[in-house]
This record gives structure tokens, sequence and C-alpha cells, in this order.
């Protein structure tokens, strides 16, 4: 159950926006716990994958969901956070735009949705919480202190996508990963269920011309405005 008291600021926005990046950096810097709400969605189908579940089982997914077995551990030196599904460590495909695309499938199951609902609400302890996802302002946290909408350009998203995989050695078509990013976004958006969209009282932050560290400057403000920091 959520400690009320616990200060929470969201990030939503659609894929590549960077709301992964500056809730990392926002969580390291005050301390506050983090939560990536994606990952769980991610993690559900990827367990759906080794279990070979049909991903049109909405019974069997919400099971799984409701019982995934995953641990979020401290990474050594360097290292981000290591993640245990199921006894194993997951690598980076946990990462890859195919288990992106099929968490977006199973994410507009409602039974999947409210399985996962308060695993992530119990993110929320002392002394502060930074979550990011698509409806953390609107369905997770809406009492969280602030709110932000963080949004770019399908193309500049794409161009960072690019960016992000070539520093990892691998080429991708620029235009294979806008199609990929216009079809998540739609299917992101448009479901019936905590359809991705700012919560009424967020603040909309568009991030296409913005560098990391003014986006991140930017929510440290709101953060101080509003008394948390
Ligand atoms: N303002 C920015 N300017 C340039 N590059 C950025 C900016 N914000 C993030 N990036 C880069 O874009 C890539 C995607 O960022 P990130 O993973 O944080 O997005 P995301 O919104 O969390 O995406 P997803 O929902 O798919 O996980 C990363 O390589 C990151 O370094
Ligand atoms: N709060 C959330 C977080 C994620 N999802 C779904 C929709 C996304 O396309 C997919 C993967 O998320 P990512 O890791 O790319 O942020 O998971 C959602 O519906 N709600």
């Amino acid at each position: 159950m959520r400690e009320t008291n616990v200060p929470v600021v969201t990030i939503d926005g659609p894929s590549g926006s960077g709301k992964g990046t500056v809730a990392a950096l926002l969580a390291k810097e005050f301390d506050w716990h983090l939560l990536d709400s994606g990952a769980l969605y991610r993690l559900t189908a990827l367990a759906a994958m080794n279990h070979d579940v049909d991903f049109s089982d909405e019974k069997s997914l919400e099971v799984l969901a409701g019982h995934l077995d995953v641990q979020f551990e401290p990474g050594g030196e360097g290292e981000t956070l290591k993640i245990i599904l199921e006894g194993e460590r997951v690598g980076a495909n946990l990462r890859t735009e195919e288990v992106g695309a099929k968490a977006s499938q199973i994410a507009a199951l409602p039974g999947v949705r409210k399985a996962l609902l308060q695993r992530q609400q119990d993110f929320a302890e002392a002394p502060g919480l930074v979550a990011d996802g698509r409806d953390m302002g609107t369905v997770v946290f809406p009492q969280a202190n602030v709110k932000v909408y963080l949004t770019a350009s399908a193309e500049e998203r794409a161009k960072r996508r690019q960016n992000q995989l070539q520093q990892k050695g691998i080429d991708a078509s620029f235009d294979q990963l806008l199609g990929d990013i216009i079809a998540r976004d739609d299917r992101d958006m448009n479901r019936d269920v905590a359809p991705l969209k700012p919560a009424d009282d967020a603040i909309v932050l568009d991030s296409t011309r913005l560098s990391i560290q003014e986006v991140f400057s930017r929510v440290v403000d709101v953060m101080r405005q509003n008394g948390l920091i």
C-alpha cells in the first residue's frame, strides 16, 4: 500500500521522449526511489514469451502478471540495475523494440494492468519516488505532487533511438524505427484502458529541442516550486 505522505514525481510520455533517462537522473540526484513501469510490462511480455503464453489469452497473461517473479537489485560499479526474472538475470533483450512492441500489446489488456497496479504503487516509499511510464500521473499515482508529460516529435525520437542503437554497434533503419515508434504511439494512445495522455494537472514539456540537462533542470525547477526539494 502506498505511503500517502511520500512525495511522488511522475513522468509520462511516448517512447523515446527521454522519460527513463530523466527519471533516473532525478532519482539519483535526490536519492529517491525509481519506478520504471515499462520494465514491468516488458518483463510480463518476456515471461509470456518464455512460457509460450498466447498473447491473446488475457486470463493467462493476467495470472502471469499477478505472479511475476522478479527482483530488482542494485548493479555493481558502473552497472545499471540488475533485473532477475524467474531466477535468471535479464539481459539487453528486455529493451529491444520487439519486446517493447509485445509489452505495448499486452498493456492494452485491462486484466494485465490491474494485476500490475499494486506492485507499482508499492514503489512509493520514503524519501520519495520518481515514476516513469504511460499512466503514472493519470492512473497509478493520481495524487502525485508533480506530474510531467514529456514528449518530442516522432522524428526526433526515432533519431535518438537510432543513435542509442549505434552506440551499441547496431545499425537500424531510420524509417523502420520511425514506423515502429508511430505504431507504438498509436497503440499506447488509443487503447481503451489507461491510454497515454497528459494528466489534466500535468506540465507538458516538449524535449524536441531540449538537451537532457535542460529537461532535467526544468523538472528540478518545478519540484522546487512545489516545495519537494
Ligand atoms: N533531450 C534529449 N536530447 C537528446 N537525446 C535524448 C534526450 N532525452 C533522451 N535522449 C536519448 O534518447 C534515448 C531514449 O531515451 P529514454 O530511453 O530515456 O526514452 P524513454 O522515453 O524512456 O523511452 P521508452 O519509453 O521506450 O523506454 C536515449 O539514448 C537517451 O539518451
Ligand atoms: N505505465 C506504463 C508503462 C509501459 N506501458 C507499456 C506501453 C509501452 O509501449 C510498453 C513498453 O514501455 P517502455 O519500456 O518502452 O516505456 O509498455 C504501459 O502501458 N504503461
